[in-house]
């Protein structure tokens, strides 16, 4: 029975709280911590046991925790990934790995001086059956080469800490993941749009138009609403030479009623993505049993981390900016 730590209950973190305690096999909580200690304590009630801690790194040292999960803010994810490293226990961090490419490198770095897997990084749309479904096709070439991607990232609201960085940075970071995966391809350059703002956006500029190039030659569009106040949508569709592919719209029901058709939408990403956060958890617990870590990777969040640099360079100068990175450890040479 692994014994899991999750620093950070706040939303996801109370989330996966109760996954690991309720959904998941062969684990259990056994230590949760949180700088807002009554939420800590509040969270605690859900698993039967788990102690409380006073700070993330107390949790790290504690003996009756094998492995953690990391779910606080991004300015503090390096700071306990880099603690779980230096104490040899497996760790899940949520996205994004950290909020510049400086910190994700230092992970990077502590991660293959060890020399194996420890760390996983929470991008679970690469875990959800639709996602799964749309790569399947695109990897059977029944539309050709792929020559065009068009994304939708839109969030109904977002809370009120939110700045126009984070559309990039906490949103359209998933799409930088996920179509590196999809199109097992690297981005090249990015490009930022900013059409007429969306009213219900107070100080923050929404729409964005997120345009990316990549190295095989694919370009791609991204859309991120943060106020679009009809649900939560997300959306890929893969153009390719001939013929297209899109992502199946998970779990839609579609109601007939009063002369109309209705097709329902999830109003958030804890409703959308569900199944993702239930397959990819235990994928870690199961390889954090064995000591290690699989699925998104170290490099996987300081490439993605990047492309959020870059872009948020390019929102603010208007201008098309390259994507340079730094030479791939073997530990993530792709296979
Ligand atoms: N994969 C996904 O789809 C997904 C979904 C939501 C959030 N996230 C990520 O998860 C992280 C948390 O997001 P959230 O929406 O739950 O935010 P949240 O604000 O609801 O929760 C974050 C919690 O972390 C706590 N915290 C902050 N600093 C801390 C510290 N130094 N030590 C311990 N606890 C600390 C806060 O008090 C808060 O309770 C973010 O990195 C976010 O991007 C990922
Ligand atoms: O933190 C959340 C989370 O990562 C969701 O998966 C994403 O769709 C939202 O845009 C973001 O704000």
């Amino acid at each position: 029975m692994l014994r899991v730590g999750v620093i950070g209950t706040g939303m996801i973190g109370e989330d996966h709280v109760r996954r690991l305690t309720s959904t998941l096999s062969g684990c259990r909580v056994s230590a949760v911590t949180d700088v807002d200690a009554e939420r800590a304590r509040a969270v605690a009630d859900v698993a039967p046991g788990a102690r409380v801690h006073d700070s993330g790194e107390d949790l790290v040292r504690d003996g009756e925790v094998d492995a953690v999960v990391v779910a606080s803010w991004g300015a503090t994810h390096e700071q306990y990934v880099l603690a779980c490293l230096a104490a040899g226990k497996p760790v899940f961090c949520e996205k994004p790995l950290a909020p510049s490419a400086k910190e994700c490198l230092r992970i990077v770095e502590a991660e293959a001086a060890i020399g194996r897997r420890m760390v996983q990084v929470g991008f679970m749309r690469r875990y959800d059956t639709a996602f799964a479904q749309l790569k399947r096709a695109v990897d059977a070439g029944t539309i050709g080469a792929p020559l065009l991607v068009h994304c939708a990232h839109r969030n109904a609201s977002v809370p009120g800490h939110f700045v126009a960085d984070m559309a990039i940075t906490d949103s359209a970071v998933h799409e930088f993941d996920i179509v590196r995966w999809l199109l097992d391809d690297e981005i090249v350059a990015v490009r930022v749009l900013k059409p007429r703002a969306n009213g219900h956006g107070r100080d923050v500029q929404d729409p964005l138009l997120i345009l990316l190039e990549t190295a095989g030659g694919v370009l791609i569009d991204v859309e991120t609403s943060v106020n679009i106040q009809y649900g939560y949508d997300i959306r890929a569709e893969v153009v390719g030479e001939s013929g297209t592919v899109e992502l199946p719209q998970a779990g839609n029901v579609v109601v007939r009623q009063s002369g109309g058709v209705t097709a329902l939408i999830a109003m958030d990403w804890r409703d959308r993505f569900r199944q993702a956060y239930d397959v990819e958890l235990q994928a870690w617990v199961d390889a954090a049993a064995k000591g290690g870590a699989t699925g998104p990777t170290s490099w996987d969040g300081y490439v993605a981390t990047t492309i959020s640099e870059a872009a948020v360079w390019s929102m603010g100068t208007g201008s098309r900016v390259p994507i340079k990175l730094e030479d791939r450890p073997v530990l993530y040479a792709v296979s």
